[in-house]
């Protein structure tokens, strides 16, 4: 398992008391047949902060939500959630969560309010209280026009809102959002990412998995990396970006003349003939980009376009999940990339490249 070096920030600055674990599992094991999918994976996702689970696909991610909401068992682990353990006490962990994700609970048939009712009966609310809840929740989920209309008419982003409603008919303290956002419309897609810091703001904690990573690098307090079968990295976001070398500055030329002499003058930059481009490593910070300007003037290279490369967590996914030797050579370029970004690390900096055109900044 990798661990970045950098202790995590905390999440709440204020306070420095450690805070009450919602999720906590040691010693996950999950195996069907002779195919281990989770091979004693531990978890520790503070009260009130957002976790990411991430892993390509079959790496075990809803598995793990499968266990930790009681819907099948694990084979081996210590596992607690809500403050209860998973083994003795499943029915007051299903009291504490609740699920929304891949098997929406909405029912088709019925309308969007009759949804709602049907969970606030299923939560023995009374008849006025489920009614109150209900109106409630469909006014702060922006379904109070299509209340009385079928739940099969909803949009994708609709249906989502009115699962999260539902969810929330419970009053949960720990929801289980699996994949969210798949197949949402960017428009819904941020709609739900309010949805969910709204949630978190009010104290819920959200275990997420996801398959748009920039989804995790937007929400999650901290993302762990599920594969095969282990967590092989985990951290923020920014702490998990540091393992991955790859931060260059890209000067592009449209003059061959130009391009040659300033590969001349830059001679540690790495050279892309075909595209009369140049790439000089940074960690992309404003001092290094100001010695790399200053550089740039000195040896009088005066590029058509200047763009600034950092890696993103798609570079992370694809360097520690691409296979196990590209995970394996990152982790060992961990501890230099962040720190010392004038060094380059040829194949995880292949991968990360591999990946990178289409997020560069200009700058
Ligand atoms: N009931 C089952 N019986 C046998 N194998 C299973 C069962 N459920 C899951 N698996 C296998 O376990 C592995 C993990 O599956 P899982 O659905 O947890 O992965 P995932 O990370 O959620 O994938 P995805 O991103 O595609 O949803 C896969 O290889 C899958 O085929």
């Amino acid at each position: 398992m990798t661990t970045p070096t950098t202790p995590a920030t905390p999440a709440t600055p204020t306070t420095s008391a450690p805070r009450e674990l919602a999720i906590a599992a040691t010693g996950l094991r999950k195996a069907y047949g002779d195919k281990t999918v989770l091979d004693g994976i531990d978890l520790a996702v503070p009260a009130g902060t957002v976790f990411s689970l991430l892993g390509p696909n079959g790496a075990g991610k809803t598995t793990a939500v499968q266990i930790l909401t009681t819907l099948i068992g694990a084979d081996a682990g210590e596992l607690r959630v809500g403050g209860h353990d998973l083994a003795s006490a499943p029915d007051a962990v299903r009291a504490a969560i609740g699920v929304t994700g891949q098997f929406s609970a909405v029912d088709n048939l019925i309308t969007g309010e009759e949804n709602m009712l049907l969970m606030a009966d299923l939560h023995h609310l009374g008849r006025r209280e489920g009614r109150r809840v209900t109106a409630e929740l469909l006014e702060r989920f922006d379904l109070v026009e299509a209340a009385r209309k079928p739940a099969s008419t909803y949009s994708g982003g609709m249906r989502r809102r009115l699962d999260i409603a539902m969810t929330l008919v419970g009053e949960p303290r720990v929801i289980f959002l699996d994949e969210p956002t798949t197949g949402l419309d960017p428009r819904s897609r941020h709609t739900m990412w309010g949805i969910i810091r709204e949630l978190v703001a009010g104290g819920v904690t959200v275990f997420l998995t996801t398959q748009y990573l920039d989804e995790a690098d937007e929400l999650a307090d901290r993302i762990a990396v599920l594969h095969g079968g282990r967590i092989v990295a985990q951290g923020t976001a920014e702490e998990l970006k540091r393992l991955v070398p790859g931060g260059h500055v890209r000067l592009r030329f449209t003059d061959p003349v130009a391009y040659e002499s300033a590969a001349a003058a830059l001679r540690d930059a790495v050279r892309d003939d075909g595209a009369l481009s140049l790439q000089i490593p940074s960690n992309g910070s404003q001092r290094e980009l100001r010695a790399v300007l200053d550089w740039l003037d000195a040896a009088e290279v005066e590029a058509d376009e200047l763009t600034v490369h950092t890696p993103d967590l798609d570079d992370v996914f694809f360097a520690l999940t691409g296979s196990t030797t590209a995970a394996d050579s990152t982790t060992s370029d961990s501890t230099t990339s962040g720190s010392n970004a004038g060094s380059t690390a040829p194949a995880a900096r292949t991968a990360a490249d591999s990946t990178a055109d289409s997020k560069e900044t200009v700058r």
